[in-house]
């Protein structure tokens, strides 16, 4: 018998062609898996139909589209325990990039057809679900920029045009930020909360790699205090980011927490996994293993030892 889904496809994302992107996903999917097809609209969002697909009990859940169509869907299945497939079609498929998920059609849908799937955590954010990130200042002034007709115009160049425009105007704030045993107060411009970051979300990269299901959520405080410094720290959290090691500069700082609870003075645009969801206060706290993912073969275990490969290497197993 062959396994069911319902398909969540949000046919204005991205730059294709939906018709066509929507033919290729059936032809590579259906063989195997039986799919309820539903299309989101300007009223119906993700996340109202992917809510009505865990009422009706089914089998798994698969959304296509941009940023925004995976993040509202996955929004209803965390705590569900509901294998959750993504295709990404949008600009800039973070969500697929930070979870490590194939970003083409095709091997997206062998990744669900494989079958494999893992468990990484997920978070809230003013009692909204999050999956990626929550970005205070900056970052969120940059989201907000880049609407819908420039993204369609210049794909991902719509953000990069929209943070240079942006850091001509760069602002920096107060910020509080408290978490179960500390309050650290400071200046910023950016303050990015996140749960799992694709490289490119590159304000998140503070610590030595963003680890998606450790049960923390890793905060990044970016603080330059000129225009050039900005650059300079843009630079040094691109560089630190490629080689997954830690920042070094007085003007950017991390740490880990369970939760967070961040004021900011003035009050700061806020952006959730890619939607403006209004100004700081925000209250940000991790659901460990909230969500259980669809993922390439050779991530479905993660290893937990490399020994293979060091000098004179000999490996005894002892007798209990
Ligand atoms: N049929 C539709 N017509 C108009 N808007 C829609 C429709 N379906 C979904 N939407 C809107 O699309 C938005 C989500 O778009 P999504 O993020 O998936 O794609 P994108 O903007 O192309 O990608 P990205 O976020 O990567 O730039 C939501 O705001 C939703 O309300």
């Amino acid at each position: 018998m062959n396994r069911s889904a319902c398909l969540i496809f949000n046919p204005v994302a991205g730059q294709g062609n939906p018709e066509l992107e929507l033919e290729m996903i059936r032809s590579l999917l259906e063989p195997e898996i039986d799919l309820d097809i539903y299309l989101t609209s300007a009223e119906v969002d993700a996340d109202q139909l992917a809510q009505a697909a865990v009422k009706r009990g089914v089998e798994a859940i698969i959304a296509c589209g941009g940023d925004g169509t995976l993040s509202a869907a996955a929004s209803a299945i965390i705590g569900t325990g509901i294998p959750f497939g993504i295709i990404a079609r949008g600009t800039a498929n973070a969500f697929a990039a930070a979870l490590r998920i194939p970003n083409t059609i095709d091997a997206a849908c062998m990744t669900i057809v494989q079958g494999e799937t893992r468990y990484v955590d997920a978070a809230y954010c003013n009692g909204k679900p999050m999956v990626l990130l929550a970005g205070i200042g900056f970052e969120a002034e940059t989201v907000e920029m880049a609407d819908r007709e420039a993204k369609k115009r210049l794909g991902m160049m719509a953000y990069i045009l929209a943070g240079v425009q942006q850091l001509g105007n760069l602002q920096s704030f107060q910020v509080e930020i408290e978490t179960e045993d500390k309050i650290i107060k400071t200046k910023a411009s950016a303050i990015t909360v996140a749960n799992a970051a694709p490289p490119s979300s590159v304000l998140a990269q503070g610590p030595a790699g963003i680890i998606y299901d450790d049960g923390l959520l890793d905060l990044t405080i970016v603080a330059p205090n000129s225009k050039a410094g900005a650059i300079a720290a843009t630079i040094h959290l691109l560089q630190t980011a490629s080689m997954s090691s830690a920042v070094e500069r007085d003007d950017i700082g991390y740490l880990r927490a369970n939760q967070f609870k961040i004021k900011a003075e003035p009050p700061q645009k806020v952006v959730l996994d890619g939607e403006m969801i209004g100004k700081t206060p925000i209250e940000v706290y991790c659901v460990p293993a909230g969500l259980k993912v669809f993922v390439p073969f050779d991530q479905a275990l993660s290893p937990t030892e490399k020994l293979e490969g060091l000098p004179n290497l000999t490996v005894e197993t002892k007798q209990l």
